[in-house]
């Protein structure tokens, strides 16, 4: 069934909004959607889709707009929704409309210039080709621009991967386990499952792949005393409690009330009472320098520029600039700084980032290890070994999109010796 022609205008309308970036695209469209109720959920879901598929093809798109007829804004929103429903399921297009939106579809897009089959930014396709040259850089674009799977990590507490994959199998799902995690679940086609007793009971959560081997390789253990330093709404404070099965003491810090008073509910569904949200004013409060030296493993998952999430958040490419990644560089230094203090002679310290760019990656790594000869970086391989999780890094945790099917993520992890 078509499409009413009103999806084209909505999404033409919250578009216009979103290619502003004032704000978060997910953001944008949660409030539009809340001011436009009478939407379906089918429509809803077209819009959304039609407006990810501007932002990861924006510079692709421009140029095929120029060939099309009518309003620019109208001609994004008509790419985007042939793109992603399709030509002949949008209604209410006219004849050259639909005679041109046919033309594009035939394109070979391996012909078009690199830059518009890259879709990046001027800046980050110079950093990302320096650091990967165009062949990876070509492989890496194409994973991020593509539509991510939904990840559900089980939780230890409460249940056991196989009858999770069995119950899920079971109400129609097609989900399988997780090459890396073992309690991870991969579903290609995304369900609705706020409303399952799975998720209701907390026996399952939301979390990427790479999200869960974070919290995994931090190696937080029974009865020990953890601090997720950056905890937002506790994606990875869930997988680490339950990886302490709910013993020892695990403190959940943030600088945004909002973003921890998210993980109250998830902490609720997940059983767990070993954890403290604890909201800080910065990386040096005074609740943070009573810690001092008490921590066996200090988890930092850094603010950084979350251009390893593009599959979920492709606007962050537009969103970012160099300016914003050298205060983010600066940010991740003091953090790093101020959580290493937390931690305890054998203890552990473990910088994270969903970022892909070496500035916020290795070169941070190396200027904590430089300036801190307390700790020595233990190398990856090494803690791959210790976790038997089936991955070969060198130094670091390096996840990519096209190679791991998860989002971008990089983490290295230092002991501190005396
Ligand atoms: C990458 S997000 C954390 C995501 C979270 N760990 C998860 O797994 O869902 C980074 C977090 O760092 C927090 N943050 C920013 N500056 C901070 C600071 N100075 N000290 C502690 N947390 C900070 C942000 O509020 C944000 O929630």
């Amino acid at each position: 069934m078509r499409l009413p022609p009103f999806v084209v205008s909505h999404t033409e309308e919250v578009l216009r909004e979103i290619l502003r970036f004032t704000g978060p695209a997910d953001v944008v469209l949660s409030r539009y959607f809340r001011e436009n109720p009478k939407l379906g959920g089918r429509e809803r879901g077209a819009v959304a889709e039609a407006v990810y598929a501007v932002l990861r093809n924006k510079l692709m798109y421009a140029s095929f707009a120029e060939s099309g007829v009518g309003p620019a804004m109208r001609r994004q929103a008509l790419l985007g929704l042939g793109e992603t429903v399709g030509a002949d399921a949008i209604g209410g297009l006219s004849e050259e409309e639909a005679a041109w939106l046919k033309r594009i579809a035939q394109i070979d897009r391996t012909t078009l210039p690199l830059g518009l089959q890259l879709n990046l930014p001027p800046w980050l396709q110079e950093r990302l080709t320096q650091q990967l040259g165009e062949a990876q850089l070509l492989a890496l674009t194409g994973a991020l621009n593509r539509q991510a799977p939904l990840d559900l990590r089980v939780n230890a507490l409460k249940a056991k991967r196989e009858p999770v994959l069995a119950e899920l199998t079971a109400a129609g799902i097609v989900c399988e386990a997780t090459p890396f995690s073992p309690l991870g679940i991969r579903i290609r086609r995304k369900p609705a499952l706020q409303n399952m007793p799975l998720f209701q009971d907390g026996a399952i959560e939301v979390q990427d792949e790479g999200s869960q081997l974070l919290a995994q390789i931090t190696g937080a253990k029974r009865g020990e005393l953890v601090i997720d330093f950056c905890a937002g709404a506790g994606g990875k404070t869930l997988a680490l409690g339950a990886a302490m099965r709910n013993t020892g003491r695990l403190y959940a810090l943030d600088v945004s009330e909002k973003r921890l008073a998210k993980l109250k509910p998830r902490l609720a569904r997940s059983g767990l009472s070993n954890v403290h949200p604890v909201v800080i004013a910065h990386e040096n409060d005074t609740k943070v320098k009573r810690m001092a030296g008490k921590a066996d493993r200090v988890l930092v998952d850094a603010p950084c520029s979350g251009l390893g999430t593009l599959r979920r958040n492709p606007d962050m490419k537009w969103r970012q600039t160099p300016e914003s990644v050298i205060e983010l560089n600066a940010k991740q230094q003091a953090i790093l700084a101020s959580a290493a203090r937390l931690v305890k002679p054998g203890g552990r310290l473990v910088y994270a980032t969903c970022s892909l760019l070496e500035e916020e990656n290795e070169a941070i790594a190396a200027q904590f290890i430089a300036a801190n000869p307390a700790f020595r970086l233990v190398p990856m391989q090494q803690i791959l070994e210790e976790q038997k999780i089936a991955l070969e890094m060198g130094d670091y945790l390096k996840l990519l999109p096209q190679v791991h099917e998860t989002d971008g993520f990089f983490s290295a992890v230092f002991e501190r010796s005396a």
